[in-house]
């Protein structure tokens, strides 16, 4: 059943956007500036707050601007309980839970509760949180069908999932393609005819939901693994004496072959969690559980390039550059640079004294990150009388440094480049460095 309001252009067309994190506010800022009329709900009432005193925080200006040019105004309205509209946009989370080996859909069900009350004949639910194929024809719809009034058939139902690059969002959110999947071609009609107003990218069908669903996983997945055969071979190449990048960088000239760089491991919101879904109801999932764990096991091999470069931990002040999951952006969330510092800084066996006690002074400069969890450190404190420099996040603040500088500034000469930073200029100021 499609709705029949004209989208966009006049206000007339109401759209709910549920959940204003990362994906959500600047979906209910896409539609907003598009000539909708949109309420973002959201259910924790501080952030509200937060967005109603001081607008939108993101580390992109333009997408700040994009926001708050529509917060305020009748264009984007913030609410903490659902309420009628046209289409609803559900972007809750949706975490991997690691003891039941499953996606937690609690946050879409809670969200499904909330908005069936308020369906009417005709009206688009949408789900753009990622989810574990058959998890909107099922879990949404019959939430919503056991929570309203309405049957299956009298309203739409669709996935279209969220593509936008942190770091790049904005861009991305105007201009990338979009996947709609509908449980029927009406809902997928409903769905597309939505985005197709707001967006510039090109809006491409899928047979249904599930399709839509699993190639959004499938793209994750695919960088994923992608990401784990560059860290493999990478360790491959230290293994024949090779220096991994410029070796990528001549296999790169062949036409049909890509290699992606290595690192520290991959982190963020969606690359180390999305791929799991996929083992859900398979059980074919083998080389996407292995591209994980190789990429998992990253942040080890790294502590491991330190050890060996230093003799022994125990006693040693290491810089470590960057604590963000990547370059530019201040999110730490599975950030391996994180985990490399919790572990470094941990009494675990192999870095310990005879004591048994952590000896590793850590010191983390990251120019981008704001994490009250974690210390940190200026450039030249925490470069000061240190052992090792060790690269975790490729921020452009740290392609700048003169190694002459560093060296100086440092007690021994040790640099672990897990990020592609430096180059023969570190090794001719008489730093000692592994690179990845
Ligand atoms: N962050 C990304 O880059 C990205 C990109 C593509 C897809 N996704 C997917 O989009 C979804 C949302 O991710 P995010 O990064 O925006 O999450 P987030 O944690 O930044 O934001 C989610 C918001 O939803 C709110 N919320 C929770 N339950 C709610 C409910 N019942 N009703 C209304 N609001 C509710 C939370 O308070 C929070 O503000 C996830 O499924 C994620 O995998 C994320
Ligand atoms: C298919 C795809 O592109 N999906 C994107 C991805 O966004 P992301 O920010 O998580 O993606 P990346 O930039 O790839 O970073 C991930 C981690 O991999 C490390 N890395 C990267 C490249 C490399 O060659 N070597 C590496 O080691 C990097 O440092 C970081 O830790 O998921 C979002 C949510 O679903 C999508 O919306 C968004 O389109």
């Amino acid at each position: 059943m499609t709705s029949g309001s004209a989208h966009g252009g006049d206000g007339t067309t109401t759209v709910s956007v549920h959940g204003l994190g990362y994906v959500g506010l600047p979906t209910a800022a896409l539609f907003a500036n598009n000539g909708c009329t949109v309420y973002g709900i959201d259910t924790q009432p501080d952030k509200l707050e937060t967005l109603r005193t001081e607008g939108a925080d993101f580390r992109e200006s333009e997408l700040n601007d994009y926001v708050d040019r529509v917060l305020g105004t009748d264009a984007l309205r913030l609410r903490e309980r659902p309420v009628q509209s046209d289409y609803h946009l559900v972007c809750v989370p949706t975490p991997f839970d690691h003891e039941r080996g499953a996606a937690d859909l609690s946050y879409v069900r809670a969200a499904a509760e909330g908005i069936a009350p308020k369906l009417r004949p005709g009206d688009t639910v949408i789900v753009e949180s990622t989810v574990p194929p058959g998890t909107t024809a099922n879990v949404v719809g019959e939430t919503l069908e056991r929570n309203g009034d309405l049957l299956r058939e009298t309203f739409n139902l669709a996935f279209c999932p969220e593509t936008v690059l942190p770091g790049s969002i904005l861009d991305e959110l105007r201009g990338n393609d979009r996947i709609v999947g509908g449980i029927d071609g009406e809902a997928t009609a409903a769905a597309r005819d939505l985005f197709a107003d707001a967006v510039d990218g090109d809006i491409h069908t899928a047979p249904d939901a599930a399709t839509a669903e699993f190639a959004k996983l499938a793209q994750n997945t695919h960088r994923d693994a992608n990401i784990a055969i560059a860290n493999e071979l990478a360790k491959v190449a230290r293994d024949h004496g090779v220096v991994p990048r410029p070796a990528f960088d001549l296999a790169n000239e062949h036409p049909r072959v890509d290699l992606l760089h290595p690192g520290p491991g991959v982190g963020g919101h969606c690359l180390p969690v999305d791929p799991l879904y996929l083992g859900q109801h398979s059980d074919h999932v083998q080389l996407i559980e292995h591209a994980r764990a190789v990429n998992d096991g990253m942040v080890e091999y790294v502590q491991e390039l330190l050890g060996d470069a230093l003799g022994s931990l125990a006693g040693k002040r290491v810089a470590v550059f960057g604590l963000a999951y990547k370059g530019n952006v201040a999110d730490t969330r599975n950030s391996p640079a994180r985990r490399f510092v919790e572990t470094l800084a941990e009494p675990t066996a192999k870095v310990a004294t005879d004591g048994g006690e952590s000896a590793v002074d850590v010191r983390v400069h990251d120019p981008h990150v704001t994490d009250a969890a974690v210390d940190l450190w200026s450039e030249s404190a925490a470069l000061a009388g240190a052992d090792a420099l060790v690269f975790m996040t490729d921020h452009d603040e740290f392609t700048g440094l003169d190694p002459e500088a560093v060296v100086e500034r440092m007690d021994d000469n040790v640099v672990v480049d897990a990020r592609g930073l430096t180059d023969e200029s570190w090794h001719e100021a008489g730093l000692d460095v592994r690179r990845l």
